[in-house]
């Protein structure tokens, strides 16, 4: 890196690119709100009332202004260790409703576990750099959450 910018061949500034990064998280949950009675959560999740488990794709993707010098504007190593930390660590081979406090009065659905690793990884990466979280819950079904 330090031979190219001596070479003066420098990346244009003002270049913005975005990288992802996926892991897989195995985890059981249920489909069951608080604010419902038995019959109502029964008749509204149907079988996601019961508890069943999935193998859950999270595809993390940020965004940058690549860094001339250093060809990038984070290394993929960062956005590993933040994701080991606001996702693998709390979410993989938990029962998201019974182990992750978050979860204790907000109901499991894929769409609110892609908030949930939404906000852990805004705690940690720099403002502006989060751009998308794309979570699978099965080979079928998939939640797009980009804050807000
Ligand atoms: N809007 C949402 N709807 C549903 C969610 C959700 O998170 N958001 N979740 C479920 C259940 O968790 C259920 O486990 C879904 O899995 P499954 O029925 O296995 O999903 P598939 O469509 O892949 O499987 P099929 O065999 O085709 O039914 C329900 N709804
Ligand atoms: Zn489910």
């Amino acid at each position: 890196m330090q031979t190219v910018a001596r070479e003066g061949k420098l990346s244009p500034a003002g270049r913005v690119a975005f990288l992802s990064r996926t892991e897989t998280i195995a985890a059981a949950h249920r489909l069951n709100s608080k604010s419902l009675s038995d019959a109502e959560n029964k008749k509204l999740f149907g079988k996601c009332n019961q508890s069943h488990g999935h193998n859950y794709t999270v595809t993390v993707t940020v965004r940058g202004e690549i860094n001339p010098i250093s060809g990038m504007f984070m290394n993929i190593y960062t956005l590993q260790e933040h994701m080991q930390e606001a996702i693998m660590k709390p979410l993989d081979h938990k029962n998201l409703d019974q182990d992750v406090a978050y979860f204790a009065d907000v109901v499991s659905t894929t769409e609110n576990l892609a908030v949930y690793i939404w906000e852990s990884l805004q705690k940690c990466l720099p403002a502006g750099r989060l751009y998308k979280v794309k979570v699978y819950e099965s080979d079928k079904n998939f939640i797009v959450y980009k804050g807000g």
